[in-house]
């Protein structure tokens, strides 16, 4: 017998792309169970299937930075006194990414590269040990959201968030639509689609200079920032690449995202007014005017 759980859940996340840089990416989950009934007729109730399946789902993979274990360009330091593991991700010509943070911020895949495939079978192998022994079978299914029209991919942290969203490296795709003067304008949220297409959004609030970092990067030049901050987690510090990030002059809240958006868009075309809606991952977001 077979037992389907559509949308699951949504993961939103970031990972590290030897190409791309830092992706944000929000895949929905659709699981099958096979298994025989138990002593209530049932391959296993959907209320547990949906809290257990998604508990795990949130603890190993959701707002956590992805790490390509495998990859050549990846170094993993575990500071187990500290509690604290050290990234550093050697892509070359100056766009290496760094980061030094407790090790809840990451979920490390034991592949070369973070893909559908290779996590399906990271959370396929953490899943199967918790499930009930009538249950032998788990197809995990992870797909994007539908999107007709632009979107981008970015990473951030939310360092005022009680919660996962202090992980300074956690992402989202996200579906953008821009009104102008009333009208839709696919010009404008192709702008954006353009302008974060894999960015990492930083608050300038939370840049700093090299001797604040616990981690000591080999990073030559000026080409990186650096971001720090403290949260209930622990200290977070990152170094990304400047032309694979934006700042901004507030928290990264969708609700700030979209004002800066709307904003952004009054200061380039002062003449025209115009209606934000930010997605932040799937079916939700923020609506600013300008
Ligand atoms: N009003 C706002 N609330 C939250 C914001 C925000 O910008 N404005 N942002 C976040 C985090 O960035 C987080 O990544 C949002 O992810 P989400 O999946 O919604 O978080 P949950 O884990 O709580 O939801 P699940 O559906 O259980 O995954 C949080 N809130």
């Amino acid at each position: 017998m077979q037992l389907f759980v559509n949308d699951l859940t949504v993961m939103d996340f970031s990972y590290l792309c030897p190409q791309r840089g830092m992706v944000g990416e929000s895949w929905i989950v659709d699981v099958i169970l096979d298994g025989s009934l138990n002593e209530e007729s049932m391959v296993l109730d959907f209320s547990k299937v949906k809290k257990r399946l998604k508990a795990l789902i949130d603890e190993y993979v959701d707002h956590k930075l992805l790490i390509p274990a495998e990859h050549a360009y990846t170094r993993i330091e575990r500071d187990e006194q500290n509690e604290r593991v050290q990234v550093d991700f050697l892509r070359p010509d100056e766009r290496s990414i760094h980061l030094n943070c407790p090790p809840e911020a990451y979920a490390f895949i034991y592949a070369n590269e973070v893909s559908m495939a290779s996590v399906q079978e990271y959370l396929k192998q953490i899943i199967k040990t918790h499930l009930p022994e009538n249950v032998q079978g788990l197809t995990l299914s992870l797909r994007e959201e539908k999107i007709d029209g632009p979107y981008y991919h970015y990473t951030h942290g939310l360092k005022k968030h009680d919660g996962n969203c202090q992980r300074i490296a956690h992402g989202h795709r996200s579906k953008v639509v821009v009104f102008a003067d009333g009208q839709q304008s696919v010009r404008w949220e192709d702008y954006w689609a353009k302008r974060w297409c894999d960015i990492y959004i930083g608050s300038r609030e939370d840049l700093v200079t090299a001797d604040k970092l616990i981690m000591q990067p080999d990073i030559s030049g000026d080409e990186h920032y650096l971001f720090a901050y403290e949260s209930s987690q622990g200290i977070f510090e990152l170094a990304i690449p400047k032309c694979e990030s934006d700042l901004v002059d507030t928290d990264s809240t969708v609700e700030c995202l979209a004002q800066f958006m709307a904003d952004e868009q009054k200061r380039l075309a002062p003449g025209n007014s115009f209606k934000v809606f930010a997605f932040e991952g799937v079916g939700k977001g923020a609506i600013a005017g300008a």
